[in-house]
């Protein structure tokens, strides 16, 4: 695809294959799919239609590199990953460019996901080498216990399903495999894949990545500049796939050589992977749904609030998984409240994230613009009030919806019981502390939330009574890579970022050595 390589600083980051030891090759059936850009549907490229063969060779690869890429010191592995880091940043635009191209979301945006992808292989450069061990008092004279901390092995690291909820819901997809796993294109095309990717390497792990269908281009772009950074062949494997994904997931999960799954994408999903790994009893990361509160008090800044509600609500047009799902706001401020995020939310521009005047860009499919459609109109049904938008927009493109405002919310709305993952904003208004602590509460899922007041006391009680697995207090930004990113209850496990990223990569095992040293003497 000429078109879309030359839109490219350095055309050599377009590759539309596989990665297995170190090469880039079609799949083994010489099948390809097309990937389109979401902004008008257009065809951007094609990827090859991975099976199990490829899925098998990508892990047998990855397992006959696993044994010098663990020897290496940390320091070593770290080098690397900072070479990495460095490529990433001097690359940024053409990453950017791909991420728009098959993500939709808007330019400037992206330019913030490829600094934040390359914030997770800078923080686990760091890390490499400070994998630290233990050594522990034995209980008898003479003997001592030391922890070893050693990578898990060869790890599948697997990003592209997203939401499907419920089963109505899933026919409402464009592809839906018999299997149950629905895809979707992928959030963040960037950074799901650094923030597995470091920890994984800087473990001394390889891996077998399957990414999303729908954007593979910035995943192997990466990948490229990883093998530049000097990743030796066969500890990074990508396989591709888009009918085949279900496939590809169960050669993975069922697979003896491979130890760990580490997914992000819908709880539907994770449970399903859960289920497929259990015969071989593997670790698993789960980065699942989420179904986030945004507290707003009385005493809160309402600027700060305003500001982070349109951060944490509408970034990506509202398809990340931390995204506020459900906002309540104190009944003192609530007018108020509503009026300065329909005013701040009047001001978005939607269209082509090429377009420099776009804040917003289109959603993944024509089938989820159908589906947040179908919230609203559940919504409107069951006495919800649109403040502010509430439509598609055929005249953008069959992927667009508008920026929406519910108020008069209720709790049967689909809108407040389902992860909406578009750019919809169901307002409540609340009386106390207790209420809205527990009408948070009420949701499967545990995974990010926000709280908003000026009141240390209550900002300490509430994220304390909360049971998600991050509280954002006086900010729309949960994530970093510095801060552990996970949830609890039906949101996943495992924790990403942070010291506590690179620990999900690693197991614990423990020597204990006896006659260390003759007991000692009492003279001493
Ligand atoms: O969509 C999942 C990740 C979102 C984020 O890290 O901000």
């Amino acid at each position: 695809m000429a078109t879309t390589a030359s839109r490219l600083k350095q055309p050599s980051l377009f590759i539309d294959k596989n990665y297995i030891n170190g090469k880039w090759v079609d799949a083994v059936s010489g099948r390809q799919f097309k990937v389109t850009d979401p902004a008008n549907g257009n065809v951007i490229a094609s990827g090859p239609e991975s099976a199990r063969i490829d899925a098998e060779k990508a892990i047998q690869s990855a397992a006959a590199a696993l044994p010098a890429w663990r020897s290496r010191p940390g320091r070593n592995r770290g080098r690397i990953l900072r070479r990495w880091y460095e490529l990433v940043m001097e690359n940024k635009d053409d990453l950017a460019t791909l991420i728009t191209l098959e993500n939709g979301k808007a330019k400037a945006d992206a330019e913030g996901e490829v600094l934040f992808a390359a914030s997770f292989l800078e923080w686990f450069a760091e890390e490499a080498a400070r994998i630290y061990g233990d050594v522990i008092p034995h209980s008898q004279p003479g003997f001592r216990v030391s922890v070893l901390k050693e990578p898990i092995g060869v790890c599948g690291l697997v990003t592209p399903y997203v939401l499907i909820n419920n089963d109505d819901m899933a026919s409402m997809y464009e592809r839906f495999t018999d299997t149950g796993i629905a895809l979707f294109r992928w959030n963040f095309p960037a950074a799901m894949i650094t923030r597995k990717l470091g920890p994984a390497l800087a473990a001394g792990c390889t891996v077998v990545v399957k990414t999303a269908g729908e954007t593979p281009l910035t995943a192997h772009a990466l990948m490229h500049l990883g093998e530049r950074a000097g990743v030796p062949a066969g500890v990074i494997n990508s396989v591709i796939a888009l009918a085949n994904t279900a496939e590809i997931g169960q050669v993975l999960c069922s697979s003896d050589v491979i130890r760990k799954i580490s997914f992000t994408g819908s709880t539907r999903v994770g449970k399903f992977l859960m289920q497929q790994s259990s015969g071989t009893l593997k670790k698993l990361g789960l980065e699942l749904g989420g179904n986030a509160p945004f507290i707003v008090f009385e005493d809160a800044d309402l600027d700060v609030a305003v500001n982070a509600a349109i951060a944490s609500k509408f970034k990506s047009s509202g398809q990340t998984c931390v995204c506020s799902n459900r906002i309540f706001i104190q009944k003192s401020i609530y007018p108020e409240f509503i009026c300065r995020l329909k005013d701040a939310v009047g001001r978005f521009h939607l269209g082509n994230g090429f377009d420099e005047k776009t804040t917003h860009g289109p959603l993944v499919t024509p089938a989820a613009a159908n589906r947040i459609a179908g919230l609203v109109e559940d919504a409107v049904q069951r006495g919800g009030q649109i403040a502010i938008g509430g439509q598609r927009r055929p005249d953008l493109g069959s992927n667009f919806f508008e920026p929406t405002i519910i108020t008069n919310v209720s709790t049967d709305m689909r809108v407040v019981n389902e992860e909406i993952f578009g750019p919809v904003a169901p307002i409540f208004s609340f009386d106390t502390e207790d209420q809205v602590i527990s009408e948070s509460n009420k949701s499967d899922f545990g995974l990010a939330s926000y709280i908003f007041t000026r009141d240390v006391s209550r900002a300490n009680r509430v994220s304390e009574l909360l049971q998600f697995g991050m509280v954002a207090i006086n900010t729309g930004a949960v994530s970093d890579a510095a801060s552990p990113f996970g949830g609890i209850k039906h949101s996943g496990m495992g924790r990403e970022g942070s010291k506590y990223g690179i620990e999900d990569y690693l197991q614990t095992k423990t020597v204990v050595t006896g006659n260390v040293h003759v007991a000692h003497k009492a003279s001493l």
